[in-house]
């Protein structure tokens, strides 16, 4: 849970991120395709911090800037205090251990070619010094075994698990390095209902163990509301509204958010009109 007196973990100050445009024709026309256009926000250790906003709001795109897959056009990311926008490769791979992602795919983010230990050990090559070789195979054990699934399956291959043992596979390999912050891109939104509410007690009891901090990307609000501490709501790049989730969700400021709110399908009593 949230410490507000703590230093933050991650500071996104004035994030702003432009796609390139390849015809010459809508480059004159448009200028610029922005995605994200002045997006500042904190997370400490051990908080969650919700994005929530329609498709093509910029949600995937902040997170996809944070961990050094799309270049910032203006701003800084701070994590731990140090500015990563302007780190070589070589320094954003160290900073890449501490912060991890989750995939809303677990079919697509998972090689079939692999067993789950080596799904599990990939990130132990690159990163040599986080587990000693001969350690692999028990550490391999002990991931499966937190995230919930049986060790004795460790040769199985991706396709022989469910769509809810995958994604705890997914989690488990963004563990492997030991991070403080994981980036959540939509972790549930391809699973069934039932399943959905396992993974998110799993990754709420991490956070607990772990004392993991969480940048949590949904699009369903209620699972935002029941995980995050604090919730940023983006519309066309730029945050619409912020605050506590409790603040947000209880008393939405911003027109945008309303209209969020009132297209979710759950009785939202402070929404519908007064007789
Ligand atoms: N690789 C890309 N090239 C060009 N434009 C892109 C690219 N990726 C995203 N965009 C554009 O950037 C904007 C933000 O997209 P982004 O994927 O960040 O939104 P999102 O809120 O994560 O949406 P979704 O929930 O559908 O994933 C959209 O207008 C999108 O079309």
């Amino acid at each position: 849970m949230s410490d507000a007196g703590t230093t933050p973990l991650l500071s996104v100050r004035d994030l702003k991120v432009a796609y390139p445009i390849r015809s010459s024709f809508l480059q004159r026309k448009i200028g610029e395709n922005v995605a994200v256009d002045g997006v500042t926000f904190d997370i400490r250790p051990g908080e969650t911090v919700g994005l929530v906003g329609e498709s093509g709001s910029g949600k995937s795109t902040v997170a996809r800037a944070v961990i050094g897959l799309v270049r910032a056009d203006a701003g800084t990311i701070e994590f731990e205090g140090q500015d990563i926008t302007r780190f070589s490769p070589r320094q954003l791979t160290a900073v890449r251990r501490e912060m991890q992602m989750v995939f809303q795919d677990p079919y697509a983010s998972l090689n079939p070619r692999l067993t789950v230990r080596d799904v599990i050990a990939e990130a132990w090559r690159v990163h040599r010094d986080v587990v000693p070789r001969d350690r692999w195979t028990a550490e391999v054990k002990e991931l499966m075994d937190r995230v919930g699934l049986n060790p004795d399956y460790s040769d199985r291959y991706p396709h022989q698990f469910s769509g809810g043992q995958r994604q705890r596979i997914g989690i488990a390999r963004a563990l492997a390095l030991r991070p403080k912050l994981i980036i959540c891109d939509e972790p549930v939104s391809a699973l069934d209902v039932s399943v959905q509410a396992q993974v998110l007690n799993l990754l709420d009891d991490l956070q607990d163990d772990l004392g993991l901090a969480y940048l949590f990307i949904s699009h369903d609000l209620s699972v935002v509301e029941h995980l995050c501490d604090r919730v940023l709501v983006l519309h066309h790049g730029v945050v619409a509204e912020e605050g506590t989730a409790r603040e947000v969700f209880d008393h939405p400021r911003d027109d945008y958010t309303r209209a969020l709110l009132a297209a979710v399908p759950v009785a939202r009593p402070w929404l519908e009109p007064t007789s």
